[in-house]
């Protein structure tokens, strides 16, 4: 089984350190999401684990062994990082057909990875002419063309519309039930918590965390429980006996913070309270990661102070 290694991962520019002492395992079988502010490092720990960059120090190997000692790299590791790798006067078949010449793949993977992509029915057309999402899915078919082990990509659905992105998330899925190893970087926390289940989160160039999503996400965020009832007076006499308290929302929902949905359930069968809806509030990997990230972000937005 083929894994993504970071050893003590050290990449300086001049006097900036942009990713500095990294060590993180991604293990095959799963979705791992990476993440972190603009200008963590995501970009160029990838670069390091491709071979497009050298290290100051510290090592990325991928099955154990540096990229650029891989042979046919994209039979081992397919990446997207740019959708606009692909030359543009070329058609989609032909730039496919080229990578896959040059690495040594069956000629048919070209067609089976546009069939896959949803692009079969454009290969003839130039890249230039295509829209952004047809240009990330030619990227993704690029990735998948040497039916790698390891897969990269950073921000696979940018571009794409509603019905790409739950493509994405099932391809992705798919590929780590395939027992592939999948890392997946991106910004959009409510995507990556759709498809990852383990995640790598970096700040100024640290590991800030290296956790399944669930556990990320409970240890940041208290759980929390909606409850409507049309008798208020009695949900609140109820849950006051055993120390909670709940808070009335607009739309008719109170909200019992810190407390779990199960001993919630009980509290109000056990004392009769009539209930019309009873739901756990997890918490979401969006409130965790900015609980975590908020001390880590380089580039914040101050809104102006008013002027008195
Ligand atoms: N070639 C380079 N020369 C100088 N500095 C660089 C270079 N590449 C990256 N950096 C710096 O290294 C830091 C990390 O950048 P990087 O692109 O890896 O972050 P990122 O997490 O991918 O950010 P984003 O989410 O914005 O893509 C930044 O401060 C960036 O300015």
């Amino acid at each position: 089984m083929t894994s993504i290694d970071v050893q003590n991962l050290t990449k300086e520019y001049g006097t900036r350190r942009a990713v500095d002492d990294l060590t993180f395992t991604v293990r095959p079988g799963g979705v791992t999401g990476f993440l972190g502010p603009n200008g963590a490092g995501k970009s160029t720990t990838v670069r390091l684990v491709l071979g497009l960059d050298r290290p100051t120090s510290g090592t990325a190997t991928v099955g154990g062994r540096a990229y650029t000692a891989l042979h046919e790299p994209l039979r081992h590791v397919g990446a997207l990082l740019d959708a606009d790798a692909a030359h543009g006067s070329r058609t989609a078949r032909d730039h496919l057909r080229v990578l896959a010449l040059s690495n040594r793949v069956p000629a048919r993977r070209v067609d089976e990875v546009m069939e896959e992509t949803g692009i079969a029915s454009v290969a003839h057309r130039r890249v230039k002419t295509y829209s952004l999402g047809m240009r990330q899915r030619l990227g993704i078919a690029a990735a998948l063309l040497g039916d790698p082990g390891v897969v990269i990509l950073d921000e696979p659905s940018n571009g794409l519309d509603p019905e790409g992105i739950i493509w994405v998330r099932e391809l992705l899925r798919r590929l780590a039930a395939e027992g592939r190893t999948v890392l997946v970087s991106s910004h959009l926390m409510n995507e990556t918590a759709s498809f990852a289940d383990h995640l790598v989160v970096l700040g100024r160039g640290r590991l800030l965390a290296d956790t399944p999503m669930r556990e990320f996400i409970d240890a940041r965020v208290r759980p929390r429980v909606r409850v409507r009832t049309p008798d208020p007076t009695a949900l609140k006499a109820a849950l006051a006996r055993h120390g909670h308290d709940a808070v009335e929302h607009e739309d008719g929902y109170w909200t019992v913070h810190h407390a779990r949905v199960d001993d919630v359930g009980r509290i109000v069968s056990g004392a009769g309270v009539p209930v019309l809806e009873l739901a756990a509030d997890q918490g979401t990997l969006e409130q965790a990661y900015l609980d975590l990230t908020a001390t880590e972000t380089e580039f914040t937005a101050h809104p102006k102070e008013a002027r008195p």
